[in-house]
């Protein structure tokens, strides 16, 4: 009889498959590893059998013991099946942003499901990182696999991704990218594939509002890289353990929208019914794949997990519509918006340290209403706007004297050049004036509500 004794012994040597119409104009050969061949529809079983066998192996859980994880949604489904044959009960935190989905398949598998504000940060106790960790504590013979930090993610995928994709192009992989969350997937693929082709490229795939490529390019960890975005599954506001950066040789940032196009494009024109980061995978890889891959080369792009888990989202018209993705109408981008001020850099920048008065000088001798401050390294460490000097000398005359650090407000958030202004405009409120936004030329350039207005009536 040719049977498999448990569902979890079916993980794993999931297929390639060669990307026919959404490559075009690109050379060599693109083929997609999917990977929602799993049992759990997605990548993530394989971190999550290794995780909980090399917990038990170090008798960190005992039967009859609970899994407690923070997740996305895909690792919970990948420790729930496990944990079913193992007999543990699970209790999974989500983040409120992930589709209701994710939420309805791990209660259906049995699993406990806390939802938890996203828009909190990682250390705020109600975030869902935190309610893991406090969950854990509390809870006799429970266990925290943490897939952030625990290198048993990164090993699982060493030990199977890499050798099946080197077994399955005979050894002809040139380039490999997937999305970048907790970072195991791209970092033990990676090093296993680099070992045995040192010369082996690979592109992790980061979204806007995370800081994986901002850190990779400047060593810094930048929080005003950080913002809400919807994409689900990839990005981060945290470094994991698992993030080498060593073994990712370049980042690529890819919107929430141009991910949900690219995957309603997969489903429809390859066939490939997958979920939205499987689109910011394939979307960042061929932007790379158009400046880099030659005829010989072999990419494999990654493709985590299963479209069921977004119907209410990419894949619902009205979703899409509401949120501006299946727009006929073109939106200028902030890239449009730097290039309408004729590449003029238009950064006026404050130090700190200069009094309030002088601020406000260079305020009206500039005709701007407000300006990015920065500390004695150049660095952007908070940002002055005339209507906060304005309240705040309203309350108090004397602080024109006062240096401007003590009246300064967070710096803006960057933006990446191809977010569009409905994208721009939801990110200007009260508390974020202005944004900022690199250029290819690495300049800063302000953006604010009057530029989009001109951009809007252009
Ligand atoms: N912060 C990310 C998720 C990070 S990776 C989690 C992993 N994919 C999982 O299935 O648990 C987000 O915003 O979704």
């Amino acid at each position: 009889m040719n049977y498999y004794n448990s569902i979890i012994d079916t993980i794993g040597n999931t297929p390639l498959v060669k990307l026919n119409k959404v490559t075009k104009g690109i050379r060599g050969t693109v083929l997609a590893k999917v990977e929602y061949f799993n049992p759990g529809n997605s990548v993530k079983d394989r971190i999550a059998v290794r995780m909980i066998d090399d917990a038990e192996a170090a008798g960190l859980i005992k039967p009859g013991g609970t899994i407690i994880e923070g997740t996305s949604g895909n690792t919970g489904m990948g420790l729930a099946l496990a944990a079913i044959g193992k007999g543990y009960k699970c209790i999974f935190t989500m983040a409120d942003k992930q589709s209701q989905e994710k939420i309805d398949i791990l209660r259906a598998v049995g699993a406990e499901v806390v939802v938890c504000p996203t828009n909190v940060t990682p250390d705020d106790p109600r975030s869902y990182y935190s309610v893991a960790k406090r969950l854990a504590r509390e809870i006799p013979n429970s266990l925290y696999p943490n897939q952030y930090d625990n290198l048993s993610n990164t090993a699982a995928h060493y030990a199977t991704t890499g050798p099946e994709i080197w077994r399955d192009t005979d050894g002809r992989i040139t380039h490999f990218a997937a999305g970048v969350g907790t970072g195991g997937t791209i970092c033990g693929t990676s090093k296993f594939l680099k070992e045995q082709n040192p010369g082996l490229v690979s592109v992790g795939i980061d979204t806007y509002g995370s800081v994986f490529k901002k850190y990779k390019e400047t060593g810094v960890f930048d929080e005003g890289e950080i913002y809400p975005y919807l994409t689900e599954g990839i990005g981060e506001d945290i470094l994991p353990k698992n993030v080498d950066f060593s073994l990712i040789d370049h980042f690529v940032k890819v919107t929430d929208k141009d991910a949900a196009i690219m995957t309603r494009r997969l489903a429809r024109e390859e066939g490939l019914f997958v979920g939205w980061s499987c689109g910011s995978a394939t979307h960042g890889a061929l932007e790379w794949a158009k400046e880099h891959l030659t005829e010989t080369d072999v990419m494999i792009i990654l493709l985590p997990d299963h479209g069921t888990r977004y119907l209410g989202k990419i894949y619902n018209d009205t979703w899409m519509k509401d949120h501006g993705f299946l727009e006929s109408r073109q939106f200028a981008t902030a890239r449009d918006i730097v290039r309408s001020k004729n590449g003029k850099s238009s950064l006026t920048t404050i130090s700190q340290n200069v009094t309030v008065s002088e601020a406000i000088k260079v305020l009206n001798q500039q005709g701007i209403s407000q300006m990015p401050v920065t500390d004695t390294t150049g660095h952007i460490v908070g940002s002055l706007t005339d209507s906060t000097i304005l309240s705040r000398l309203i309350d108090d005359s004397t602080v024109k004297d006062q240096a401007v650090e003590t009246v300064m407000d967070k710096p803006f958030k960057f933006v990446g050049l191809d977010n569009t202004l409905d994208v721009l405009s939801s990110l200007i409120d009260r508390d974020n004036k202005a944004l900022l936004v690199r250029d290819e030329q690495d300049h800063i350039h302000v953006i604010t509500q009057a530029d989009l207005l001109a951009a809007v009536t252009a």
